[in-house]
């Protein structure tokens, strides 16, 4: 039996939806087609791929939903204005990139800003080690620098029981994990790799430039033998960066939050104001200035991304005008 929130009989997961077509899973791992009862159809929140809910069969195998059960996490990305919620009850999201063309730690960043902020754990995977296999050491001390304790595993494709071996070590029962990265860095390939058989067919990447193309269209959630569960599909496994709370990322980035604790000023910008602890520490070589340039972007990109164009410059404005404050209260 699968690992379930309840042991009820009418408790079901959503492993499909394409409008109001839903596929759901029970514990038995027995797949029905669903549909929402009326007043679900009328509700705020609609049953994503993950959501647990529950609901009666009718017709023999069809399922109707008519109540959808409390999310764990909410795996969301800005588009527009506007959070779009992707996913439900992710608890992994296995952050993939390449080691050669694809590699980029602010990206990193990025995501994990939005693992932190959905509720969910991040792993970092850094795929392809077989291509420029002189590039892995230098590429594990750069992620290193900015994973703070998150897990970096390294995999290739050349070696495919490693790579599960490594993966499975974060694939439990109680696992729903997801692979988030850019096109072509071998997503598809780790999740044939898992499920030991062709479930989603990998294409060569276009040649010189190493992105892939999209090749995956359906948006699934399929369980493994032990009972983890792997949520693919396009939506998922682009995501950007959802708009996301200062919180996340300061998540991302503890060194710089636990020196801000120690500026003179609450709303110190880390500029020229007196008393900062983070130019401070750059000065003295304890923190290296790229990194607050990376926390800087980070920063202002999440706070826009949930602001209109308006928004954005009143923020810019009161942004200069509040550093000159401070400058002022020496
Ligand atoms: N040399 C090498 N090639 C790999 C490795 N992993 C994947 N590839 C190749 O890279 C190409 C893209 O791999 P996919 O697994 O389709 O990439 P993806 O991330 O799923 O791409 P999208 O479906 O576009 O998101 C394929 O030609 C794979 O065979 C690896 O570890 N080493
Ligand atoms: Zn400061």
């Amino acid at each position: 039996m699968l690992n379930f929130p309840n042991d009820s009989l009418n408790t079901a997961q959503i492993i499909f939806q394409s409008h109001d077509q839903y596929q759901v899973i029970f514990a038995d791992r027995s797949v029905h087609q669903a549909t929402l009862a009326g007043r679900m159809q009328l509700a705020d929140t609609l049953p994503l791929i993950g959501d647990f809910v529950s609901g009666q069969v009718y017709d023999q195998d069809k399922f109707l939903i008519t109540t959808l059960l409390p999310r764990q996490t909410l795996l969301t990305r800005a588009s527009n204005q506007q959070d779009q919620a992707i996913a439900a009850n992710v608890t992994t999201v296995f952050i993939t990139m390449s080691l050669n063309a694809d590699f980029s730690t602010s990206r990193v960043e990025r995501y994990l800003t939005l693992v932190w902020d959905s509720g969910a754990t991040p792993v970092i995977v850094l795929t392809k080690t077989d291509l420029e296999p002189e590039l892995l050491v230098q590429r594990q001390l750069e992620l290193e620098a900015i994973a703070f304790g998150v897990p970096i595993i390294t995999t290739t494709s050349t070696t495919p029981l490693v790579a599960r071996e490594q993966l499975n070590a974060y694939l439990q029962p109680t696992t729903t994990a997801v692979f988030v990265g850019s096109s072509g860095v071998g997503k598809s390939t780790l999740l044939n790799i898992l499920a030991a058989q062709q479930l989603q067919s990998t294409k060569a990447v276009r040649g010189g430039d190493d992105k892939g193309r999209h090749t995956t269209t359906a948006r699934q959630l399929f369980y493994l033998p032990n009972g983890a569960a792997l949520i693919d599909s396009p939506g998922i496994r682009g995501v950007g960066v959802a708009s996301s709370t200062t919180t996340a990322t300061a998540q991302s980035f503890p060194d710089i939050t636990s020196l801000a604790q120690q500026c003179r000023f609450n709303d110190c910008q880390h500029e020229q104001e007196p008393g900062c602890a983070v130019q401070a520490a750059i000065a003295n070589g304890e923190l290296s200035a790229q990194r607050l340039a990376d926390y800087r972007r980070l920063l202002r990109e999440t706070e826009y991304s949930t602001m209109n164009s308006r928004q954005i410059t009143a923020a810019k404005i009161k942004r200069m005008v509040g550093n000159k404050k401070n400058l002022r209260r020496r």
